[in-house]
């Protein structure tokens, strides 16, 4: 991947801007290449992780003749005499004389001989004690690899680990798991005019993106340690790459905001210099956020980290988020490059000339329909708040009311969105 990076002290201020499907498939290959090793946790403690290796099932699932009611388990003809009675847990005997039965309980392994098993509702006693009734047709007990046969490749490498899939992991006979643990990522505020607390003034901004794009980093399934978020950073070269010496020391990859471009105190260009580190990718020929990049530094012994520049406008932030850093943290965690869903423009979106126009839209997921949203500069956050995602629409187009465009979603939760 060497070759498709030039060196952050070669490109000059105006580099030619990425176009923005080429960026996303860039990064997300480097992000690949750079996927750290596979790692054994536990199933309690693989929630979000990505799988490693394929999930095969340790034995046939149901591993054993397995009743699927409370009964009886009969041989033969009716009606039966009662033999014993099999609880779930156990290895029962053998049915092995025609007219007789065994009590059973659902879960319970079927014993070997049986013919049939009648439900207790189903079933009358005579009065001489002995078991009658009619089976019901459709059988009453899961067949061994009814469900999956030992060996079978259930799920494949790159699946994201979610209760579901711990579930059928423990159901075959997994204790843990050999997963792709999650990236580390810190972050580092640019920007000394920021205020942490209380409300703007003075021709100072609060800080908006401290708070926020560490939550949106953890959705993309990062570790973000409270520690690892640091900022405002002093607007000096030599704090901003002591800064991200510091930061990289731990994390495989560093978010900055702020900075990107080339004023006076935009320091993030000749500190990814004095790092000696590569661009991946150095603008992106979208709009808002084209000053977005991502940086990769490798250490003598191979260790490969990453630095994602976000521009400062707190909008472009997130817009280099979805576009650069979750196609990343695809790769680094091992899962297939995400797929973007479609939707159905409920209102003309205008293009941006030779750029990708990445659009604020809300969903109605019913309709499949998306609707542009309002308050959507790239300085504010207004309109994001109340969006699913960006509608993507491409250089030198138009979106028309009725096209079907692609829609980048953003991390969010069941629930969010719901009003
Ligand atoms: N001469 C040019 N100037 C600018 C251009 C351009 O093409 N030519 N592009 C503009 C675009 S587009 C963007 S985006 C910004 C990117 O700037 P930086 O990444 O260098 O960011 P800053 O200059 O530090 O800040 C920009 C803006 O955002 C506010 N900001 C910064 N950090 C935060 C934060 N954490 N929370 C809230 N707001 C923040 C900052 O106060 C500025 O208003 O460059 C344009 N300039
Ligand atoms: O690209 Mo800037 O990110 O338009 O505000």
């Amino acid at each position: 991947m060497r070759t498709e990076t030039a060196s952050a002290a070669d490109q000059a201020a105006a580099p030619r801007p990425a176009d923005w499907e080429q960026a996303r498939s860039r990064v997300y290959a480097v992000g690949l290449a750079a996927a750290p090793p596979a790692v054994e946790r536990p199933l309690a403690e693989a929630d979000g992780h990505t799988l490693a290796e394929p999930l095969t099932t340790r034995t046939d699932l149901p591993a054993f003749p397995t009743s699927s009611v409370d009964g009886w388990a009969l041989r033969g003809a009716g009606p039966w005499r009662v033999v014993g009675r099999v609880l779930a847990g156990t290895t029962p005997a053998p049915l092995t004389e025609d007219g007789t039965t065994v009590e059973i309980a659902t879960g319970a392994m079927v014993p070997e001989g049986t013919s049939a098993v009648l439900r207790v509702e189903d079933s009358t006693r005579t009065p001489d004690g002995l078991v009658d009734g009619v089976p019901r047709t459709a059988p009453e007990w899961r067949r061994p690899g009814e469900e999956a046969s030992a060996g079978e490749e259930l799920l494949p490498a790159g699946t994201p680990v979610d209760p579901a899939v711990i579930g059928l992991a423990a159901s075959c006979g997994y204790d843990t798991l050999r997963v792709r643990r999650q990236p580390r990522a810190a972050l580092l505020v640019f920007g000394d005019e920021l205020l942490t607390a209380g409300p703007p003034a003075a021709g100072r901004v609060r800080d908006a993106l401290g708070p926020a794009v560490p939550a949106w980093l953890r959705r993309y399934g990062c570790q973000v340690r409270p520690a690892d978020v640091v900022g405002p950073v002093a607007d000096t070269l030599a704090a901003h790459v002591a800064a991200l010496r510091t930061a990289l020391a731990d994390a495989d990859l560093v978010c900055t905001t702020g900075g990107t471009m080339h004023g006076p105190v935009d320091h993030l260009h000749p500190s990814l210099a004095a790092l000696g580190a590569d661009y991946v990718v150095n603008t992106v020929a979208v709009r808002p956020g084209f000053p977005m990049l991502l940086a990769r530094l490798v250490d003598a012994d191979g260790r490969v980290r990453f630095v994602a520049g976000l521009p400062g406008n707190p909008q472009s932030a997130v817009v280099a988020l979805v576009s650069l850093v979750a196609p990343l943290l695809a790769g680094l965690a091992g899962r297939p490059m995400p797929v973007l869903p479609h939707a159905t423009l409920a209102e003309p979106v205008p293009g941006r000339g030779d750029y990708t126009h990445l659009a604020l839209v809300r969903l109605d997921r019913v309709a499949g329909t998306a609707y542009p949203v309002r308050h959507v500069g790239s300085a504010m956050l207004r309109g994001l708040s109340g969006a699913d995602g960006f509608a993507v629409i491409r250089p030198d187009t138009n979106g028309a009311a009725g096209d079907r465009v692609p829609v980048v979603p953003l991390p969010l939760l069941p629930g969010e969105r719901a009003w």
